[in-house]
């Protein structure tokens, strides 16, 4: 036997040395599905299948990485393999035969703020006096869920018999406007890469041959969270031969809101006959309570199919449960832990999760006051920042002239006197010369307007002298070069004095980041690398990885560490309030954390907030449901936490009496017990100097919160602390 399958159990032997047909693995967390498809990888490779010949896909692109790693450790051949994103695999098609759907090959990839403009522009088209907000979110609600269950603007009889109670008014004739629009901009969204694909392999024969004829094995990892689209094109590549592999686990479902549907998975035996299937029922990844917990709380869902999950770990620390007064406070006991833990835990093995994308500011707050290295992943902020659009639109339409979106960002940035009315100009005669943007202006350039065609001139001569100069340089130098030629730091200085550097500073990041890429794929273009930042769109392309991670829960699925915090343990936050209404959502909900929880290999810390900033305001969230849920053997609850757990049981009808007596809006700090006032200096025999950030009174007893210099956050009795002398400037 091949000592690939050595490292494996009966089960996995089984599904990894499966040839030929439909196959499906349905298990629980951390049972080894993604192992089971890397070993199936080198495994297939090993029996005479072509590396070139396999597609392995899987959703996020960190997800990807990590699988290709994986299977090139035991296999080096595998590096010819096709391993990666759906939209990575799709994006790559789509420029091999873009004439086919008759775009160019160096098409651009909208990105949600692009489209949104350019939806934008088409609902005020349509609608003068409509409330534009409002139908931008019907319509963009409405394109999700076409483009993901594979509508195309031509199927509106079919769209009108499935979906008519989804359709908003004038919405399909918008739909077939906005992709109309696109491919005028020579343009596609993040959903047509996936349906552009699609319309290729249920149309054109001649590609659907091909493609369908290239991999003779499809695996897809966390096949759970497919959508219709991304199914569709599965199963028309695998149709051929049959050999589709999937791997899955209902129970870690996370992406219904996005059009993901689990029936894929649990369905697949009817949708291929003959299929094989085997279920897994040995954790490998947690230490014995993370596993009864997680399986506990897991079971009360509804909606699921039954599934054992088992480990023969020894249990392992409990499960920390803490509490914290507030959200800083929370940031402050987790990165103290982290510090306090190093010796067992590295940086490097240690990850944070949070609901929500907001959450991540405090703890960053925390880190870097620490000085603790950390890296957040999916974190899209970064290329949304104005002077990274800035000047990736300028490379866009450098590559792409149809580029309108990214024109009209340009046009006027730094400023050269072409105001709203002359892009409004450029707009209108844009649409009725039924030409591209950029020969549009060139056109009215010549055309001897008053005033305005100068100014067009200058762009346009411009745009061809850095097209000349930038396109034949080599990637490191582009930036650099762009910058200088359109004086965009005196630009920043002077319209941004204060920011100037933070801008310069993120700028100079991007530069890092295409020289890293030129030094990975010296054979790239400028095209290539602006593809590639759209798709990953992840921090960890610009910082090398290391220290802290820091990621959503969406963004954790099917990665694993040796020590996690799950923050944010909260009604409100998980369950998020946007899903408590409901049945289906709040059991998503439940999946989310299912899937947190069974991220954590050694120990797991569980921590909220009893209230937590949002603007000027505090919410006040009650402890989450979740928690009554976990076996209470398995966890370590700590004091404070118990408090606030004992107050809620202790008054179930009225919590918020109890223990919380403030409500958000007439929230304010107690008055101050002794002589102490926010911004006082106190001292504190052993956390030292610091300063009174505020009051609390809690069963009675009030406290002051204390922003100490090497200690940060604590509450503190009056009693223990002294006025110190002089007031230290911090
Ligand atoms: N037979 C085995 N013996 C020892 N360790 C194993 C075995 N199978 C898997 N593992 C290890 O268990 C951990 C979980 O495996 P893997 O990530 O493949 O699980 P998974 O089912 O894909 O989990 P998830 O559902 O979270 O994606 C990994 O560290 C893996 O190396
Ligand atoms: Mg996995």
């Amino acid at each position: 036997m091949s000592h690939l399958l050595e490292k494996l159990n009966q089960a996995q032997k089984q599904a990894a040395s499966h040839m030929d047909g439909p196959f499906v693995v349905f298990a629980g967390a951390g049972s080894g599905k993604t192992r089971i498809i890397t070993t199936r990888i080198a495994y297939l490779i090993e029996h005479g299948v072509r590396p070139w010949e396999i597609l392995a896909v899987t959703f996020t692109n960190k997800a990807a990485g990590e699988m290709k790693e994986r299977v090139e450790a035991i296999c080096p051949e595998a590096k010819r393999a096709t391993i990666t994103t759906f939209h990575s695999a799709c994006a790559r098609w789509l420029r091999e035969f873009a004439s086919e759907l008759g775009f160019q090959t160096n098409f651009s990839i909208y990105d949600d703020s692009d489209s949104n403009k350019l939806l934008k522009k088409l609902l005020k088209e349509a609608n003068p006096k409509g409330d534009i907000p409002n139908l931008l979110a019907d319509m963009k609600s409405f394109l999700h869920i076409v483009k993901t269950n594979g509508y195309f603007p031509s199927d509106v009889e079919r769209l009108h018999q499935e979906m008519s109670h989804l359709i908003p008014i004038g919405g399909v004739a918008l739909y077939r406007r906005y992709q109309e629009e696109l491919a005028n901009c020579n343009a596609m969204d993040f959903g047509d890469l996936l349906l552009n694909v699609l319309l290729l392999l249920r149309r054109n024969k001649t590609v659907s041959d091909i493609l369908s004829q290239r991999f003779r094995h499809v695996l897809v990892d966390e096949f759970q969270d497919t959508n219709r689209t991304q199914f569709e094109i599965i199963r028309r590549l695998s149709e051929r031969h049959g050999n589709l592999f999937v791997v899955g686990d209902d129970d870690q479902s996370i992406y219904s809101w996005r059009g993901a549907t689990p029936a894929n998975i649990i369905d697949f035996q009817r949708t291929f006959p003959g299929a094989k299937k085997i279920a897994l029922e040995q954790n490998y990844r947690c230490s014995g309570n993370i596993v009864k917990a997680a399986s506990t709380m897991i079971a009360k869902n509804v909606n699921r199919a039954e599934k054992t999950l088992f480990t023969e770990a020894h249990e392992g620390d409990s499960i920390d449960l803490h509490i914290e007064s507030d959200g800083e406070m929370e940031a402050w006991w987790v990165i103290n832990s982290i510090k306090q833990e190093r010796p067992n835990f590295p940086y490097d093995d240690v990850a944070i999760f949070y609901r929500t994308n907001s959450q991540s500011r405090s703890l960053e707050e925390a880190l870097r006051r620490e000085n603790i290295p950390y890296t957040i992943f999916g974190s899209v902020e970064f290329y949304d920042r104005m002077e990274i659009k800035d000047i990736l639109a300028y490379l866009k339409v450098l590559v792409n002239p149809n580029d309108a979106i990214s024109i009209t960002r340009i046009i006027n940035t730094p400023t050269r006197g072409i105001g709203a009315k002359a892009v409004e100009t450029i707009e209108r005669e844009t649409k009725s010369r039924k030409l591209p943007m950029m020969d549009v202006i060139r056109q009215l350039a010549d055309e001897k307007i008053p005033r305005v065609s100068p100014k067009f001139r200058f762009f346009v001569d411009l745009m061809d002298a850095l097209k000349k100069d930038l396109l034949g340089r080599p990637l490191p130098e582009v930036i650099e070069t762009l910058l200088e030629a359109i004086e965009y730091p005196e630009y920043l200085k002077k319209k941004f004095p204060d920011q100037y550097i933070d801008k310069t500073d993120n700028i100079h990041e991007l530069g890092s980041a295409i020289a890293d890429f030129a030094k990975r794929e010296p054979e790239a273009t400028l095209d290539d690398w602006i593809q590639s930042i759209t798709l990953v769109r992840d921090r960890q392309d610009l910082d090398t990885v290391s220290g802290v991670s820091l990621m959503t829960l969406h963004m954790a699925k099917g990665l694993e560490f040796r020590r996690v915090y799950l923050t944010g343990i909260e009604d409100g936050l998980l369950p998020h309030r946007n899903s408590v209404e409901d049945n289906q959502q709040l059991e998503e909900e439940r999946r989310l954390l299912y899937v947190g929880i069974t991220r954590a290999k050694e120990k797991l810390s569980l921590t909220g907030a009893s209230r937590r900033r949002t603007f000027n305001n505090y919410v006040v969230n009650s402890p989450s449901r979740f928690i009554a849920e976990l076996p209470q053997e398995t966890l370590n609850v700590s004091f404070a936490a118990k408090q606030v757990l004992d107050a809620y049981r202790a008054d179930d009808e009225q919590p918020d009496e109890e223990y919380f007596e403030h409500t958000q809006e007439e929230y304010s700090y107690e008055p101050e017990p002794e002589a102490l006032e926010k911004g006082s200096s106190v001292s504190h025999p052993t956390y030292g100097r610091g300063v009174v950030e505020g009051f609390e009174t809690k069963f009675g007893q009030t406290k002051v919160i204390v922003k100490f210099y090497d200690f940060g956050f604590r509450k503190i009795k009056a009693s223990q602390l002294n006025a110190a002398s002089s007031s230290l400037d911090y």
